[in-house]
């Protein structure tokens, strides 16, 4: 069948160990080109936060591995005894191609491709190469001979990928990028791209459409090809690097940061990071790398000549071709230690053929002494020089610059040091000596001052952090509280209610309580939770307080129970922010643990979303209640000293005051997040079905990106009016349901029935937009909370400064919350409440008897300070029925649909506000 670059047909075909079933999925018509970060060679690095690592055959040509770095999966899954023809490697795993089966192994850790020979494999497959992307890997099938002889199949296994994708033409070799694959075609020479992935797009389209190339390489987010011809020159392609956020990037080496600004060198091979490319060059097998780098990354080196490159991520990797065969790394986050020396190619048994030359033998690198190591000849010299000597059996061809026809800087430097330096070698020895003995006092000196500057920096900056977490003792009470005994139930706590004393949260005898409620009877019960009821009470005082009880079992539960109950205890008497729930006391006698909030009186969001007057509330509150609860879990990731990690957000843990602001409620589940927030925990999975973070699930990887994932599916639930799982509906997944009808650009698909949609949409486009992000399948690609918070922010002004929003802008405390007087607001309004028939005056003390500890405030973490406004409350209402979730421990979840972006929308919404937002919100908050 003849082959059109333009119009390659792929069939998808889900991987079948039977065989193929064809046709299930024409994916596109494809003629862009593709790149890969990994490449098959005989070195290989993974990255990722498990830690950077490098494998590499061993240069005595056993065709071992050997792999040296910090991700220990990789380290110790390591087959000593398998014998590989070349090596690629992902986030997290390394794969070879097996040199018995020619198939891949991968091991280290991926919880998208399996360890081992990747799952299902056609049985009797046989790969000629394979390539590993950021959570796939894919493998070339050996050309079939016959009828399909002008087919080429590519195996994928992992995330998105698990596939077999059937191409019209032969193939001579693959590479792999993040999220996408790239195949460069054996007779035409062009290169074409494939990807599941819309962001991707621009990687495809952009692929050059009418040239040849020898290689392609992938990197994370671009292609680079190198040309075919002598001298040719390399092309790269790919995303465009403004979409990127958040990322601290700076443009190395030449180019500007474009990595389409390739360097105008003749190069051996190029490889591709995440947003960067380097490549050999092929007149003097020195690096060159450009495109962008993480800001504070090492240079590559420009001196040393290479045989080979691999990229990770942020770093680039070569085996040194002169002395020692050692690799060496520059970049960031790169695999310190590597030991050994690597073998640049497989030795071979026949000598080597012509254009290559043999790598001097009395280095013992191939362990048979009659084999040979090849390496390809470079191909020319470039403009500017001549050949002195042509490539031969044993050494590659030399060239010099040609003093005569110089016109670039290098050239004429070069030169230069020749033609002024006329003299007799032994003079210049003599001067050389003598330029040394001049300057070597000056750079001791210079070393010495920087080493002091270093200190007095380290020093001063060491004086500085301890200055400023002097008060920070939260670490310390924290592990007293959560080691008591379970045993000693009588004693355990009463050292840390010392302290609540100190911090004014009240402890309650069990008799006071069980006044209040009413002798915890049933009517007073206004909701129930997985492990505790919830009780309206009233105090001696008049104050309206919520009690909740855990619910009493002898069962395995109680150690949880007691867990959760002094977890919130802890958490909830340091916490103190408007947009969070304020515990008043506690309560702890014999088995009985009861904790004394105050009362929220319009109940929970869940209830006004799921209940029976939802259209109550409207596009602005619901807004309003969004916006006020990102910013209760923003304090807890960022402001809690150590963060918080709340682990169950979801509608039913956000309350409604009087005053109609949100609440963030029920740390039961908080944990303390590490103070280094690049630290995940590995804490078993525990939160809601349906809003649970699938990372965090299945990887028991918790981060604060875990609240932002479930703070996502919240607010899909505001926008849609949708439970988080509603098995009612044929997607019954709330994610997999709105994410792709939000991308489609279909907004008023996933808009709640009940309200009429507001007359400008754009606003909830740009909420609907942070949802998706919010939810994206990495941690890592999700926005930070701060980030959720000031999109809301300003999707909530867009939405106010509607004309046709004839909605009161809300008060103060609605959107800012940090300067509420706490105890003095939500006490009138507990009396004032709706609920309430108790009308007992307050006294400036009792005010501050209840009031949450204020040691830690609140400090103004607001894109833009917000002044008070006047406006009218807005009302809602709703004050019974219990919550109808059940926390779903360790259960299954749907998955969400991951590395999403809107394409359609807005991709500037997270971002610092314009000047017309920032006035708006300054003139209305
Ligand atoms: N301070 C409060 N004021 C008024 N109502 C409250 C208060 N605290 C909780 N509730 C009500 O009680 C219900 C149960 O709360 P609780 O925190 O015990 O469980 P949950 O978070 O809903 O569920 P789970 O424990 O399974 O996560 C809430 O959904 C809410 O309706």
């Amino acid at each position: 069948m003849g082959f059109s670059v333009r119009q390659v047909s792929i069939y998808a075909l889900s991987l079948n160990p039977w065989g193929f079933v064809f046709k299930l999925v024409v994916l596109s018509y494809l003629w862009s080109p593709v790149s890969s970060l990994g490449s098959m060679s005989p070195m290989a690095t993974s990255y990722g936060d498990q830690g950077s690592v490098i494998c590499v055959l061993k240069s005595d040509g056993s065709r071992t591995v050997n792999c040296y770095g910090k991700n220990s999966a990789i380290i110790y899954g390591t087959q000593p005894h398998l014998q590989f023809l070349g090596l690629t490697a992902g986030d997290g795993f390394v794969c070879g191609l097996l040199m018995s089966s020619n198939q891949p192994y991968c091991w280290g850790s991926s919880s998208h491709i399996q360890m081992g020979v990747p799952q299902p494999m056609i049985k009797g497959a046989e790969y000629l190469e394979i390539s590993a992307g950021d959570y796939h890997v894919c493998g070339l099938r050996k050309p079939l001979k016959g009828r399909h002889r002008n087919t080429s199949f590519v195996d994928c296994w992992g995330y998105k990928m698990t596939k077999n994708y059937v191409f019209d033409g032969q193939i001579q070799s693959i590479s792999s990028g993040a999220e996408f694959n790239c195949g460069l075609f054996s007779q035409n020479r062009t290169v074409f791209c494939w990807s599941d992935e819309p962001d991707n797009k621009d990687i495809i389209s952009k692929v050059p459409k009418d040239n040849r190339f020898q290689k392609i390489a992938c990197g994370g987010l671009h292609v680079c090809g190198i040309l075919e011809g002598v001298n040719a020159k390399t092309l790269c392609w790919g995303r465009d690097l403004n979409m990127e956020e958040e990322i601290p990037l700076v443009h190395s080496g030449q180019g500007q940061g474009d990595i389409a600004l390739v360097p105008n060198v003749s190069m051996l091979s190029v490889v591709g990071g995440k947003f960067h490319a380097c490549g050999i060059k092929s007149y003097d097998h020195r690096v060159i790398c450009w495109g962008c780098s993480l800001r504070g990354s090492t240079p590559p080196p420009s001196e040393i000549k290479v045989f080979e490159i691999a990229a990770g991520n942020y770093f680039t990797c070569g085996i040194i071709a002169e002395k020692s065969l050692q690799p060496v790394c520059w970049g960031t986050n790169f695999p310190t230690s590597l030991p050994i020396a690597a073998s640049p190619r497989i030795c071979r048994s026949t000598p080597c053929p012509p254009d290559y030359y043999e790598v001097d033998q009395k280095k013992g690198l191939c362990k048979p002494p009659d084999s040979h190591l090849c390496m390809p000849c470079s191909s020319g010299c470039p403009s500017e020089m001549y050949q002195k000597s042509k490539c031969n059996v044993t050494s590659d061809r030399v060239c010099e610059y040609n003093c005569t026809t110089c016109s670039s800087p290098e050239c004429s430097s070069n030169c230069s040091v020749i033609y002024a330096n006329p003299v007799p070698a032994v003079y210049l020895k003599k001067k050389n000596e003598k330029i040394w003995s001049q300057q070597l006092p000056v750079i001791i000196a210079e070393i010495a001052f920087v080493v002091f500057i270093v200190c007095v920096v380290s020093i001063s900056a060491v004086l500085y952090v301890r200055y400023r977490l002097r008060n920070c003792k939260c670490s310390a009470t924290r592990s007293k509280v959560k080691n008591p005994s379970l045993q000693n139930e009588n004693i355990k706590i009463r050292p840390d209610m010392e302290e609540f004393k100190i911090r004014r949260a009240q402890m309650f005898t069990y008799e006071e309580l069980e006044r209040a409620t009413d002798g915890f009877k049933e009517e007073s019960i206004v909701g129930k939770g997985s492990f505790s009821c919830v009780f309206k009470g009233v105090l001696k005082d008049g104050t309206v307080v919520a009690v909740k009880r855990a619910i009493m079992s002898p069962s395995p539960n109680m150690q949880k129970n007691s867990k959760e109950f002094h977890t919130e205890l802890d958490l909830l008497s340091r916490l103190n922010h408007a947009h969070l729930l304020n515990l008043l006391g506690y309560c702890e006698e014999g088995g009985e643990r009861l904790l004394v909030y105050e009362f929220m009186a319009h109940g929970s969001l869940y209830q006004h979303l799921h209940g029976k007057n939802k259209e109550q509330l409207d596009w602005i509150r619901r807004v309003t209640i969004a916006v006020q609860a990102a910013r209760g879990i923003e304090y807890l990731h960022g402001y809690a000293c150590p963060p918080v990690i709340h682990r169950d957000i979801k509608s039913s843990n956000i309350l409604i005051d009087e005053e109609h602001n949100a609440r963030v409620a029920d740390f039961g589940l908080s944990l303390l997040g590490p103070t280094d927030s690049s630290s995940p925990l590995a804490e078993l999975p525990a939160g809601t079905l349906g809003y649970l973070d699938p990372e965090y699930y299945r990887l028991h990887y918790l981060t604060t990106k875990s609240d932002v994932y479930s703070f996502g599916v919240l607010l899909l639930e505001i926008l849609s009016g949708r439970k988080a799982i509603d098995m009612q509906y044929d997607v019954g997944n709330i994610v997999e349901w709105a994410v792709p009808l939000i991308k489609s650009g279909d907004i008023t698909a996933i808009l709640d029935p009940v309200l009429k949609p507001p007359p400008d949409l754009e606003a909830l486009k740009r909420i609907a937009n942070v949802a998706c992000k919010s939810v994206r399948m990495r941690g890592k690609d999700r926005p930070s909370m701060d980030k959720v918070t000031t999109a809301l922010e300003r999707g909530l002004a867009q939405l106010m400064g509607s004309p046709c929003i004839e909605q009161p802008i809300l008060p103060t405390e609605v959107v800012l919350g940090s300067n509420r007087m706490h105890k003095k607001s939500s006490q009138r309004s507990s009396n004032r409440s709706a609920n309430s028939e108790i009308d007992v005056p307050e006294t400036e003390d009792q005010r501050f008897e209840f009031r949450a500890p204020s040691w830690i405030t609140f400090p103004s973490v607001t894109s833009s300070q917000r002044r008070k406004s006047s406006g009218s409350e807005a009302e809602v209402d709703g004050k019974n029925n219990t919550a109808a979730e059940g926390r779903n421990i360790g259960s299954n979840i749907g998955v969400g649909v991951g590395g999403d972006v809107l394409r359609s929308l807005d991709e500037e919404e997270i971002g610092p506000a314009s000047p017309r937002e920032r006035l708006f919100l300054q003139h209305n908050f």
